[in-house]
């Protein structure tokens, strides 16, 4: 029994694990056609024809359409490469560690993120097995760009596996296994859809290997079997090494109790038209695969070969006498596990006398097996006798076997959506979420640094011109404080050097021993001048010391003020100053002793109350006369006299004259000496401009030591200023970075939505309503 059923519009939008209807509606421009099979018009070969083209076109469609979203999602994988390398992307932390551990086992594909680490992820998981770390310990213990290399490998597999899942969506092949048990007659069924007896049927069993029946369009038209030795190379159909060929007619040698091949390809010319054709229908090309009988030991053979991912359908045949016998059963149980639904050829109908009874027995072990197929049984479901169909005498059973072929087919290309493109829609949107969180997490991360970088620009920029400006401040501050401290230096030597030097003869500064030891009394007197302006200069030294110290003080407080735990400063020693080069007086000047020293002619007026030759010249000419104006007087004395008395007076006045003058510059020596000493020096100083270049001297010591806290505050604000601006520099290109890495991950974001959304609409098993795309 099998009967034609409608497909009505409300069934159209079906439940994705629900199997039923092949109906639908497409648009195609303006034109919307629905398609629906009516009971009645079962027999309607045209209609049933048109209803399968329909469910080949949503095929297609939803095929290109997918095929299109991949080719974009591999673009933008590959953008994310390229960024992931400039920019490494930040992995999402943990958070559902077991959650995804079951997620992982159900899960075959490659991923880029293994299950510990970011829960939301299906693909993008990165594999890190290393030492004793957790993967989400080890992902934190990473370097940023060992994550990002990781992940660069996980986008490149990701990459290549859409790429794969492309081609396969792409090839247009699908093969349909034929099991069931031993003798249920599984080569008779693939003989009646090829209408063609070529595969051996025998009472007993004798399918030995799997046998292949292709298109001989396939191989150049060419009517041959391809027998794969077993232990040999990889089947190729242009290389003829790793097959042997045989003629059709000799299927049944190799067939029957084989133990050279493990697998035969035999290629058939189609005998039927192409819309009947179940080999090549225009839309795919199926290969039926013959496979032996099952028994207790071939059901793990028949059951991997099953799963193998070429396999797109399983029918399973088995005798409406035997029902279903153990090892059915249990490929049928493990089978439904894999593929979810299978076809179910119930053969050798003609035998059955009691038919309802049958049907409802084999359908109540079916219910057991695999309920969802049985919740589709009119159109999985199928009683057949397979053995009438090529005769093609019995019209009715020719009929029945002509609806299998036509659920077939259409569930062929319903599987074929399920097969190959299901997978690829679920991996895309896998990777597609993927992306998504990664560019939700990275934007998170990307706009924090942002913000966080701005924020820093924020404080060092104007800390950073703040500095700047406080340099040539410092700079001037520092000119300033060295000039006026030598300023100081210099003014204060000069006067305390020039009133020590003016002032040395102020008062005897030795004792005066009488006139026998006034030699020795002159060299004391000008050593203790010497030793008395050598003291103002030690003063002036020291107090150079002092100011110095001083301005290294306010340029210690500059540095400390301005540059705070950068400045290190130096330790001064005053003491060092002018220790190097000591200024002896004694051996600059050249001053010596002569007897000129002694006495002092010049200064008798100036000096008069302290002269002893004028109290002697008072008294004597009750005149108040200085030396000098006394000669004087003398002279004109003389001339008023008259030349002839004055010959006569002139020697006892000058003997008197002499005795007084020798007895007054002896008494004067006293006075005269430090006199005349401190008159010498002077005069020597003042040649050799000994105050200026003293105070000179003096102050350039002070310029010169002052120089090194100097240069040093000034290097130490070159520095801190270089530190500054690198600093500013770096946040300034972080900061560019991070702007271009949020405006990044944001049409990450936009663009893995856009096709995740895209992907979603894709309904595989209806009409594409993703054909947008
Ligand atoms: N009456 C009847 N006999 C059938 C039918 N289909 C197959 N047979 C016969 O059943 C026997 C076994 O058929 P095969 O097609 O060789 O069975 P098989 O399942 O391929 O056998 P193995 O591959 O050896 O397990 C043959 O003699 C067929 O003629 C049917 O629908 N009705």
């Amino acid at each position: 029994m099998s009967s034609r059923y409608a497909q009505t519009p409300s069934q159209q939008q079906r439940p994705a694990n629900s199997d039923s209807g092949y109906g639908g509606s497409v648009e195609d421009g303006d034109r919307e056609f629905s398609v629906s099979v009516l009971p009645g018009q079962s027999s309607d070969p045209e209609r049933r024809q048109w209803a399968s083209h329909v469910h080949q076109l949503y095929f297609n469609q939803n095929r290109v359409a997918l095929g299109r979203w991949i080719s974009r999602t591999v673009e933008t994988l590959k953008n994310f490469q390229t960024a992931n390398s400039k920019w490494p992307a930040t992995y999402p932390a943990v958070q559902r560690a077991e959650a995804l551990s079951e997620e992982a086992e159900t899960s075959e594909q490659p991923r880029l993120v293994t299950p510990q680490i970011a829960q939301e992820f299906n693909v993008l998981k990165l594999d890190l097995k290393l030492g004793a770390l957790s993967p989400s310990e080890l992902v934190h213990s990473l370097e940023k760009s060992s994550i990002a290399s990781l992940l660069d490998g996980k986008i490149g597999q990701s990459v290549k596996h859409l790429m794969l899942l492309r081609d396969r969506i792409e090839d247009t092949s699908s093969k349909v296994l034929v099991t069931g048990d031993l003798n249920a007659g599984k080569s008779t069924f693939c003989n009646a859809l090829l209408r063609k007896k070529v595969l051996p049927e025998d009472q007993q069993p004798c399918t030995s290997i799997f046998c292949e029946v292709l298109d001989a369009r396939e191989n150049s038209s060419v009517e041959e079997v391809h027998a794969i030795p077993i232990n040999g190379a990889l089947y190729n159909r242009h290389d003829s090494s790793t097959y042997h060929v045989y003629s059709l007619d000799q299927l049944e040698e190799i067939v029957v109790e084989n133990d050279v091949y493990c697998q035969v390809k035999i290629y058939v010319e189609d005998v039927r038209a192409i819309d009947e054709s179940l080999l090549r229908n225009g839309v795919v090309d199926i290969a039926i695969i013959d496979a032996p009988g099952l028994n207790l030991d071939s059901i793990k053979t028949t059951a991997v070969f099953a799963r193998q991912e070429e396999i797109d359908v399983v029918v399973f045949v088995v005798s409406a006498e035997n029902h279903f016998t153990l090892s059915a059963k249990e490929f049928i149980q493990a089978a439904a596990n894999e593929k979810a639904y299978i076809f179910i050829v119930v053969n050798r109908f003609d035998n059955i006398r009691d038919k309802a009874r049958c049907q409802r027995l084999i359908l109540e072990q079916v219910a057991q097996l695999s309920p969802r197929t049985h919740q589709d049984a009119k159109e999985l479901v199928h009683f057949v006798s397979s053995n009438a169909v090529i005769e093609g005498k019995d019209g009715a059973k020719l009929k029945e076997f002509d609806e299998l072929e036509q659920s077939l087919r259409r569930f062929v290309l319903e599987k074929r959506a399920r097969s190959k493109l299901a997978p690829a829609k679920h991996y895309l949107l896998n990777v597609l979420g993927d992306l998504e969180t990664l560019a939700e997490v990275n934007i998170n991360v990307t706009s924090a640094e942002l913000e966080k970088v701005r924020d820093e620009l924020s404080t060092i920029t104007p800390e950073f011109q703040k500095s700047v400006q406080a340099r040539t401040a410092v700079s001037d501050n520092v000119e300033v404080t060295i000039d006026e401290t030598c300023d100081n230096v210099y003014g204060f030597s000069r006067k305390n050097i020039s009133a020590t030097i003016a002032h040395i003869d102020d008062k005897a500064i030795v004792e005066y021993d009488g006139v026998l030891s006034a030699f020795a009394y002159a060299e004391k007197t000008k050593e203790a001048m010497l030793q008395k302006i050598q003291k103002s200069v030690t003063i002036c030294e020291e107090y150079a010391r002092n100011q110095t110290v001083g301005g290294i003080n306010s340029m210690k407080a500059l540095g400390i003020m301005h540059l705070g735990d950068e400045y290190v400063e130096k330790a001064f020693r005053k003491e060092l100053m002018f220790s190097r080069k000591r200024h002896q007086l004694s051996k600059t000047i050249q001053t010596e002793i002569n007897i000129f020293d002694f006495f002092d002619f010049d200064k008798q007026e100036k000096v008069a109350g302290m002269s002893m030759g004028l109290t002697v010249a008072t008294m004597a000419g009750g005149q108040l006369f200085g030396v000098s104006s006394w000669i004087d007087g003398l002279w004109k004395a003389t001339s008023m006299l008259g030349p002839r008395t004055t010959r006569k007076l002139i020697v006892p006045a000058l003997l008197v004259a002499g005795a007084a003058g020798a007895w007054f510059l002896i008494a004067d020596i006293p006075n005269a000496v430090p006199r005349k000493l401190a008159k010498k020096i002077r005069k020597e100083l003042e040649a050799m401009d000994y105050i200026h270049a003293n105070s000179e001297r003096i102050m350039k010591e002070c310029r010169k030591v002052l120089g090194f806290p100097a240069e040093e505050l000034r290097g130490a604000f070159q520095r801190s200023i270089e530190k500054q601006g690198r600093t500013v520099e770096e946040k300034k290109k972080l900061e560019k970075e991070s702007e271009v890495a949020v405006k990044y991950f944001g049409n990450l974001l936009r663009e893995a939505r856009e096709h995740k959304g895209g992907v979603m609409k894709l309904d595989l098993e209806g009409p594409p309503s993703g054909t947008t795309a």
